[in-house]
């Protein structure tokens, strides 16, 4: 764990903020967040120092400015400074605050109370330094194609045996596992939840923990689907996948034999102008694209096997 982290501040135009957190996570940050400063939006975003020099860092301000000019808005600007581990996770934590999501969720971050009166499923989390506090809109539009799709589960079930709570899920790219709890909590039977970064694979064990679910409904394993494929007794009931475009395509042949004929998948994390390659790869191997739900820039793919 990194011991000095940098904390990057970013004052924009409301409009920029989606993609400032698209830059953000490509350039390497653990943990971003944002707050509305009068007419403008300040995001933050934190990754370890030894992650980045001066240089790298002036080479972002100025993809910053011109992702800004390209869609003619002002240019945001962009400070640093070098904080301590315990500075980080304080500051970061400051900001960051309960969110609903769609119409079931409601995301309460661990160190808060639970609220008195809620309707909504709620997910403790705390992600550490793993992605998926539920502030991103790939992360939303995944738990609202979740939340669909089990509001769904009479009529799409009714060909099948299987019942909704004998759904088992494969969770690739798990982050935090917000995925993998929100499929538990409206009724999944099991998670399968992979990630290459090791500490996502530690973040989404303890939000496993502070959601009291039992070990044996998420299992986790560090790696992609590969790893996964190992685990599973039989084909998955649903997959849920937030990563980015490319890494997905590369993935959709592993999937698909992961798959039996009533699979639906739920596919995230891609840039709107980047889903027809995604649609095409999916189409080549047997996968029918149902619809496609859209937020700012980016774009999920609800799919379904047949
Ligand atoms: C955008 S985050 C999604 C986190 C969470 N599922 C969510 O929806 O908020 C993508 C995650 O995928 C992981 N990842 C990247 N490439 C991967 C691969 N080939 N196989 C599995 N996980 C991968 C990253 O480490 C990261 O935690």
């Amino acid at each position: 764990m990194a011991n000095t982290w940098w904390e990057l501040q970013i004052l924009c135009e409301p409009d920029l903020e989606e993609s400032i957190f698209w830059r953000l996570e490509s350039f390497g940050c653990r943990g971003t967040a944002s707050e509305t400063k009068a007419n403008s939006c300040l995001v933050r975003g934190y990754l370890p120092q030894f992650q980045a020099q001066l240089l790298d860092l002036a080479a972002l301000s100025l993809w910053l400015r011109q992702d800004a000019l390209c869609v003619g808005l002002s240019a945001p600007t962009l400070h640093w400074q070098i904080i301590d581990e315990e500075d980080w996770s304080s500051s970061w934590k400051q900001h960051w605050q309960p969110q609903e999501i769609g119409d079931r969720f409601l995301i309460n971050p661990a160190w808060l109370p639970l609220p008195q009166t809620s309707e909504r499923l709620v997910i403790k989390l705390d992600p550490g330094v793993a992605f998926g506090t539920g502030a991103h809109a790939t992360t939303q539009l995944c738990l609202e194609s979740l939340e669909m799709r089990f509001a769904e589960v009479p009529p799409s079930f009714a060909d099948t045996n299987t019942q909704p709570n004998d759904v088992v899920i494969a969770d690739i790219g798990c982050g935090s596992g917000i995925l993998s709890i929100g499929a538990l909590l409206l009724g999944a039977k099991k998670a399968y939840a992979v990630d290459t970064d090791p500490l996502a694979v530690q973040s989404t064990n303890s939000n496993r923990i502070l959601n009291d679910i039992n070990a044996e409904k998420i299992v986790t394993a560090q790696g992609s689907v590969d790893v996964l494929a190992k685990l599973l007794e039989k084909p998955v009931d649903g997959i849920v996948c937030n990563i980015l475009a490319d890494v997905i395509i590369e993935l959709v042949p592993q999937m698909s034999a992961i798959a039996k004929s009533t699979t639906w998948g739920i596919f995230s994390g891609i840039l709107l102008e980047q889903s027809k390659a995604v649609a095409d790869a999916l189409e080549k191997n047997g996968w029918v694209v149902a619809t496609l739900w859209r937020r700012k820039e980016w774009c999920c793919l609800n799919v379904r096997r047949s």
